[in-house]
């Protein structure tokens, strides 16, 4: 089966995609890599599960305190307060047998299993001791529900239920919910073979020379930082000039050894945008034209089992196109279900009077605070598709639809912060 099965109809020349229907395209038709590997759970943050977990017992496995304090049978007291000699002591570890003696209450500490028969227990600082008959007895409060502060076996998980499926994305509370069944290793999917490429004749590495008219690639930083910690195997081969047999030779040999290669630059039609055609004549490109900005132009391509995506140039472009296209793309090719973005909608802290409608847009959005106080979503002042500066003052995007002629301060606007795409929230001294 084609790794990315899309029958020719999308390519140049064609009307421009529509977002949604580019993701659905991305998401229908884009195949998961094979292949699997064990791992520690401890290890596995990240990683997309490659089987399907169930319980194999009770989480707890028995009845719990919940508190530290006494057991006791709820009916013996019938919801009164009372004294009750104690007839033991029980810390946490491994479950006693013997029931609870009748009449009485047992001593106990968080996490300790419930002796056969107390089903409530009175947290410690609601209790009195005292002494019945001469012998150590305990005042228990009035009013406790039977069960108070008590945990039931398997309230957590029972033995039997599905826990986790193929297909889930490992986060942290998912390992925890492993580790209390007792995995101590778990079947992943392999990590996916990443190559990336810059191109431009004009793009130089930071830290070498540079003259005027070339510019620092910023755009592999944006991805190397976006991809990591994904369970990638990340390889950035540099940059490739302007020149068709050198991409063509380049982009042939990483396709033999990658699952997927993410271009940037030369997506375009300029005479030196070359990425495009070396992927036309290597394989099959579907070169999109997307209603959407910034990221118009985007090339999704096949050389053999390798896939290829091309994101254009503008850094910005980069940033949005990654998050919006790259994410889905990637959760499909390592078998991982994908949930869109929650979009919240806020009060628009901008006009926007006439638009162009018939594209998507999505603006750097600022998260700030209204005139009524209230949080809204402002936008970063200009719109340029090269400005970092954007990207960097953003706490998100603002999506503005395509059939929106135009926004008057106040309007609910949908609002994707970036977290939604796993970035930290800005954090920086003020
Ligand atoms: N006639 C047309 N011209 C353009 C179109 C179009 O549809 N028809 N689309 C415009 C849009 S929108 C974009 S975005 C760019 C995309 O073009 P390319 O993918 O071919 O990108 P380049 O021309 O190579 O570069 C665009 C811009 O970005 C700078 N750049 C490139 N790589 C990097 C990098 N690694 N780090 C930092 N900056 C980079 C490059 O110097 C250019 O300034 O095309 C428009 N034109
Ligand atoms: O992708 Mo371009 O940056 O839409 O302007």
């Amino acid at each position: 089966m084609p790794r990315f099965d899309v029958d020719d109809c999308f390519r140049t020349g064609e009307p421009s995609l529509r977002h949604d229907e580019a993701v659905a395209l991305i998401l229908a038709r884009t195949a998961a890599v094979t292949g699997t590997e064990r791992v520690a759970v401890a290890a596995a943050g990240g990683r997309v599960l490659a089987e399907t977990v169930a319980a194999p017992r009770d989480v707890p496995m028995t009845d719990t305190a919940a508190v530290d304090g006494w057991a006791f049978r709820a009916a013996d007291l019938g919801g009164d307060g009372g004294a009750l000699p104690i007839s033991g002591h029980i810390s946490a570890g491994p479950a006693r047998e013997a029931p609870i003696a009748p009449g009485t209450a047992v001593r106990i500490f968080t996490g300790a299993p419930m002796p056969p028969g107390a089903d409530t227990v009175a947290m410690q600082e609601h209790c009195m001791s005292e002494t019945l008959a001469g012998a150590p007895a305990v005042r228990l409060p009035a009013g406790l529900r039977p069960g108070a502060n008590r945990r039931r076996a398997g309230e957590d998980v029972a033995a039997g239920t599905l826990v986790l499926r193929a297909g889930t994305r490992l986060r942290p509370q998912d390992l925890a919910s492993l580790g209390s069944i007792g995995r101590a290793e778990i079947t992943v999917v392999r990590p996916l073979r990443v190559a990336l490429v810059s191109t431009g004749d004009e793009i130089v590495r930071p830290g070498e020379p540079i003259r005027p008219g070339q510019v620092y690639d910023s755009n592999h930083l944006i991805l190397t930082a976006l991809l990591a910690g994904s369970g990638l195997e990340l390889a950035d081969h540099g940059v490739l000039p302007d020149d068709e047999a050198v991409v063509r030779r380049v982009i042939a040999g990483l396709s033999q050894s990658h699952d997927l290669i993410v271009s940037t630059g030369g997506t375009s039609r300029g005479e030196g945008d070359h990425i495009a055609a070396a992927v036309a004549a290597l394989g099959r490109r579907h070169l999109w034209h997307l209603a959407v900005k910034p990221g118009r132009p985007l090339a999704l391509g096949q050389i053999g089992g390798c896939l290829f995506l091309g994101l254009p140039g503008n850094p910005v472009a980069v940033f949005v196109t990654a998050l919006l296209y790259g994410q889905p793309l990637l959760a499909r090719l390592s078998g991982a279900a994908w949930r869109p973005p929650t979009r919240f909608p806020l009060p628009a802290g901008f006009d926007a009077p006439a638009r162009k409608t018939g594209r998507r847009e999505f603006l750097r959005g600022i998260l700030e605070t209204g005139p009524d106080g209230r949080l809204q979503a402002g936008k970063y002042g200009r719109d340029g598709s090269g400005l970092i500066s954007g990207l960097r003052a953003a706490d998100g995007l603002v999506e503005i639809g395509e059939d929106v002629p135009h926004i008057a301060r106040g309007d609910l606007v949908d609002f994707i912060p970036f977290t939604e795409f796993g970035i930290s929230p800005r954090s920086e001294p003020g």
